[in-house]
């Protein structure tokens, strides 16, 4: 069988990188950018003020010596007033310090500090402070110069880099664009949520989680629900929905079954099926695809059991989708932290095991249900905080022992 790390990195490997774009701040949460970004405007734009205060010379500020007050200074305007030796100018936070200004005088440090801060400004105000040059000043271009780097190509942008991103004078990231994501849930017992079922039939769930985890990791999802065995539907359910997506994800129909069409289908697209040495997931295909116009489009079949395509998702599906993203690449094991146990469990040794568990007070590990990780027990699924995992030779996990975590 196959290592988990081999077939991490056959199926990453697939990615195509979306194409370049510009994208409104509004809309760019979660994308890539494609390029190094500059800062058109410095932060701060202009020398400005920190307080609410008095713009002054720090040389001239003395406790009970009177400064008169010139101008006043609001946040978006500024003072044409060059600062006379002797003299204050009113000014309130973020407004340009007037020419010959070197500190702001906080209003708490003034005489009669209530009335300072009224609409209009006191002809003179008293100092109860001295000051030090540069006091609560915000020299322009602190935080960055114009034409300085800001961001590099492969930045994930959050929302604290899009405010930057703002600040620095943009309205549109270049970024990789959104990608979407196609999915097909097959098998003839799917039912659609909520319809009534008939023996041997159940709730098509895949779709469900498969749509939310492509959502939740940015993408635009693009289900399909494939409700027939044959190989003429599943196909004809491909080309419906491959010139609309960036990557596509099956679910079910990929073991040994005599009605396994995924396999029988896709093979003839090139696809390679496999055995992964991992439970839940075993069976696994991966290639690409070709839409209507010769674009490569990477698939990953999952196997159908609800634990299995959640596990497969997280090691496999979200790592191919980052990397489509425009991410740059991670390794296999980027994917995991170590902890230690906290509740041991034992298990049938062979293939690398991925348990859904929870960590405990401390931060150590414990299986998440009693259930271990049989792929069908998808109620118990939420509870889990992480995936452990457990090297294929090793049939008792004890406490204390340190294991990699998948956090979720
Ligand atoms: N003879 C063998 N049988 C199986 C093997 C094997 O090596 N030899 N491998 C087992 C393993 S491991 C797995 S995992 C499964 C994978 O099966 P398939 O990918 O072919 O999936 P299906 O047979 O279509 O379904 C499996 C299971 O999952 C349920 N399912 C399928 N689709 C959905 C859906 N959209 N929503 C909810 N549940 C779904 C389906 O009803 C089955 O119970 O094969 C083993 N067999
Ligand atoms: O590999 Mo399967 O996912 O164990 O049930």
């Amino acid at each position: 069988m196959k290592e988990v790390c081999r077939h991490y990195a056959d199926v990453v490997g697939l990615a195509v990188p979306t194409p370049a774009t510009q994208i409104p701040l509004a809309d760019a949460r979660g994308l890539i950018l494609s390029e190094d970004v500059a800062a058109r405007f410095a932060i701060p734009p202009f020398t400005n003020s920190a307080m609410d205060g008095f713009a002054v010379r720090a040389a001239d500020v003395a406790p009970g010596v009177p400064l008169q007050i010139e101008a006043d200074i609001a946040a978006g305007s500024h003072s044409e007033l060059p600062l006379t030796p002797g003299s204050a100018q009113r000014i309130m936070t973020g407004a340009p310090l007037p020419d010959g200004a070197d500190a702001i005088l906080q209003v708490e440090l003034t005489e009669d500090a209530a009335n300072n801060m009224l609409p209009a400004a006191p002809e003179s105000v008293t100092p109860t402070a001295t000051l030090a040059a540069g006091t609560h000043v915000r020299p322009a271009g602190e935080d960055i110069a114009v034409g300085a780097p800001a961001f590099a190509a492969g930045t994930l942008l959050t929302p604290a880099h899009l405010a930057a991103l703002a600040a620095i004078g943009y309205a549109e990231a270049p970024v990789h664009a959104r990608p979407s994501v196609g999915i097909i849930a097959t098998g003839d017992e799917l039912r659609a949520p909520g319809e009534p079922l008939a023996a041997g039939q159940i709730p098509d769930s895949n779709s469900v989680l498969l749509r939310h985890l492509a959502a939740e990791s940015g993408a635009t999802p693009v289900p399909f629900t494939c409700h027939s065995d044959t190989v003429e539907t599943f196909l004809a359910g491909i080309a419906e929905i491959v010139d609309n997506a960036d990557m596509i994800v099956t679910s079910g129909g990929v073991s040994a079954g005599a009605f396994d069409v995924v396999k029988a289908a896709l093979r003839t697209l090139g696809v390679e099926f496999t055995k992964v040495a991992m439970q839940p997931g075993k069976p696994q295909g991966f290639g690409l695809l070709r839409d209507s116009s010769g674009r490569a489009v990477p698939i990953i079949c999952l196997p159908g059991n609800p634990v299995s395509v959640f596990v497969s998702w997280q090691l496999f599906g979200r790592p191919l989708l980052g990397a489509i993203f425009g991410e740059p690449a991670g390794s296999y094991e980027s994917l995991f932290r170590t902890a230690r146990v906290g509740t041991g469990w034992s298990r049938k040794p062979g293939r690398t095991q991925f348990l859904p568990c929870i960590f405990d007070r401390d931060g150590a590990v414990a299986p998440a249900t009693s259930g271990g990780s049989k792929s069908h027990l998808i109620a118990a699924l939420p509870l889990a905080t992480g995936l452990a995992r457990v090297p294929a030779d090793v049939a008792q996990v004890r406490p204390g022992d340190l294991v990699h975590v998948l956090v979720l």
